[in-house]
């Protein structure tokens, strides 16, 4: 695969504090990358070194090939920032028609892609005045006009309602399915699992577990077991490894670090056990237990 982006020992420092120290990161072409990590793990600073807006200290980034601070890498990169502020006076159709003209395209070249973000009818709707969907579906319009090879998002689906998110990873969808690498960072770790091919997870400026979804999930022992049972709490958290504990009535869900073990006594002790049910964590939990083991 074609490599969209690829950083390589990057570490970089604000006056003594330390926000990246080391880090290697690769977007292949068509693929979705989600970048995880608590605040203050680095993300943004990785962020702002892979758009450009900040300068390399040590280490490289290069976007399709080149450095992103010059100009003419950046038209290779498409970004989607967490809710920007629009100015007052101007029309989708006008912010759209402008960021085709930055990327040195005919003003022509907005209509297709707001016929394809379903913006056509809105065009000449002030964008102050969008739903808080339709504004995040115009910065995608903006992002996606000059054909990127990148496209890099910051929290792109905060407060879109799930059918608003859905329209919105859709589009991204198609654009990937013709060869746009995407690197996307999210605190909905859930929704990450869902829609990356990877996952990479940032703290303290290291990159602490990179892989699928279900590698990341698989890393993780836990398991909640789901079952009726006539055992009382006290001998259920007795059971091995037993985190939590929560019930409903005679329905209990366990979470435990050692399955096995907890449910060979858990059937053992208990000959009424019924509706027996095993789940895997989810990646929620394996992304907060990754960070801290780091
Ligand atoms: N302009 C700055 N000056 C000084 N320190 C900074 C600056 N920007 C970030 N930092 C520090 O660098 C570290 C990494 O910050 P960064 O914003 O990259 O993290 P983040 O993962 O994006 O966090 P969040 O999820 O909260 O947005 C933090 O310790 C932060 O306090």
């Amino acid at each position: 695969m074609t490599s969209v982006l690829e950083v390589q020992g990057v570490r970089h420092r604000y006056g003594g504090t330390v926000a990246l120290d080391g880090v290697d990161l690769a977007v292949g072409a068509g693929e979705c990358v989600a970048l995880l990590g608590p605040n203050g793990a680095g993300k943004t600073t990785l962020v702002n070194l892979v758009v450009g807006l900040l300068a390399r200290q040590e280490g490289s980034v290069l976007v399709a090939g080149g450095d992103p601070r010059v100009a003419a890498t950046r038209r290779a990169l498409g970004v989607v920032q967490q809710s920007l502020g629009f100015p007052t006076t101007l029309k989708v159709r006008e912010l759209v028609v402008g960021a085709a003209v930055r990327a040195g395209l005919p003003r022509s070249a907005a209509g297709p892609v707001l016929a394809e973000l379903g913006l056509s009818e809105l065009g000449g709707r002030r964008a102050v005045k969008l739903s808080g969907g339709q504004r995040q579906r115009l910065q995608l319009a903006m992002a996606l006009v000059g054909s990127p090879a990148l496209l890099v998002m910051d929290e792109p689906t905060v407060g879109l309602d799930v059918a608003a998110r859905r329209a919105f990873w859709a589009t991204v969808a198609d654009r990937r399915s013709r060869g746009v690498g995407v690197l996307v960072t999210t605190h909905l770790i859930e929704e990450s699992a869902t829609v990356a091919d990877r996952v990479v997870v940032v703290d303290k400026g290291k990159v602490v577990a990179s892989g699928t979804p279900d590698e990341l999930i698989g890393l993780l022992p836990d398991r909640t077991v789901i079952a009726t049972t006539a055992l009382d709490d006290a001998r259920l958290l007795d059971l091995p490894g037993v985190l939590s504990l929560s019930r409903d009535g005679d329905r209990v869900r366990l979470r435990t670090r050692s399955p096995e073990d907890a449910l060979r006594v858990l059937l053992a002790q208990d000959p009424t056990l019924a509706d027996l049910r095993v789940e895997h964590a989810g990646l929620e939990e394996a992304v907060l237990s990754l960070g801290a083991a780091a």
